[in-house]
């Protein structure tokens, strides 16, 4: 079937995500475009959030430099004179969300972390009493903090919810030397990562990483240490970085365990929804102005607390 998305300055689109869109830069080579485009609930929204692709964007490399000595990453660049000069004509369409990125064979496993008992985390408990294998002590409420943060892997399902997996699954999948290099990876970004929002006020409760391998010799020989592969690939962090769509924040001030918490980000949106008793069924209804100028403030204000910057819209 021909591509419905219309290639971007001569290049091809690749595939959409909720509110991504990934094109071929060619030279082994992709192009991140991140949209206003909002989903709750597992349904895109008819409205849109003006900024919040750039504000995913702006996180993403804010982490990636936060962590550049934890782990190498697959950033080229997010500067539009560096980009393909083809993509310059779009520069007020890509304008902070966009980034060119090195392609990557890819890690066929969602590198979850979680800190605390939430989503399909506190699911999972209450039907087994352990999550992706790790047992946890009984009695624990939703939301409460764990005894120290747990590697929950998920197998990637691009239709639905990804799958919750044991850590056998993956060691069945990539190999016990680097399932292990995942697990330790994944916990050793999300210990920093938590430590760094818990300072400025919010709560990481849990986040997914997506890893791939990139040649060696791409990055500039700098990360020979980091996870070399046999063949001289090196494992680098892909995909977006603790952001609010990859991760869950909660605001540390009002942390009450026992309950859901609310999200930072999408809860003016969450409860919209529920107050006009939509069926979760297509089409996705639209938002009122208030809530997407709300929306959009929790999104600006995300920001300026990870990064103590406020965003250049
Ligand atoms: C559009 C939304 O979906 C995705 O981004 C998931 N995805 C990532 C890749 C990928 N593939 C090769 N190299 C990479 N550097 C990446 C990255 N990131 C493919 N799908």
């Amino acid at each position: 079937m021909a591509n419905e998305v219309p290639a971007l300055g001569g290049l091809p689109h690749v595939l959409s995500g909720k509110v991504r869109d990934l094109y071929d830069a060619g030279d082994d080579r992709l192009f991140f475009v991140a949209s206003d485009r909002i989903s709750a609930f597992d349904h895109v929204l008819a409205s849109t959030i003006p900024d919040k692709g750039k504000v995913l964007t702006q996180i993403s490399l804010f982490w990636f430099d936060h962590l550049r000595e934890i782990v190498p990453n697959h950033l080229i660049t997010a500067s539009i004179d560096s980009y393909p000069p083809a993509l310059r004509a779009y520069r007020d369409q890509l304008q902070g969300r966009s980034m060119l990125v090195r392609r990557a064979r890819m890690v066929p496993v969602e590198c979850v972390a979680r800190g605390y008992l939430s989503g399909s985390g506190w699911k999972d408990y209450q039907r087994d009493g352990a999550v992706c294998g790790i047992k946890l002590p009984a009695g624990l409420r939703e939301s409460d903090r764990l005894p120290e943060p747990i590697f929950t892997p998920a197998a990637k399902n691009h239709t639905g919810h990804d799958e919750n997996i044991g850590f056998d699954a993956v060691v069945a999948a990539v190999g016990a030397p680097l399932a292990e290099h995942l697990r330790e990876l994944t916990l050793r970004i999300y210990a920093k990562a938590s430590e760094h929002a818990e300072s400025k006020g919010l709560i990481l409760a849990d986040t997914k990483f997506e890893f791939g391998f990139v040649p060696g010799s791409d990055l500039h020989g700098t990360l020979a240490a980091h996870g070399q592969a046999a063949d001289g690939d090196v494992l680098v962090l892909a995909d977006e970085v603790l952001t609010p769509d990859s991760s869950r924040y909660w605001l540390a001030s009002g942390y009450a365990p026992g309950g859901a918490q609310p999200s930072f980000d999408k809860q003016f949106v969450r409860d919209y929804l529920l107050s006009i008793r939509w069926n979760q069924q297509p089409p996705a209804p639209a938002l009122p102005d208030e809530v997407v100028a709300q929306t959009r403030a929790k999104y600006l204000q995300a920001f300026e607390l990870l990064t103590g910057q406020p965003l250049k819209v």
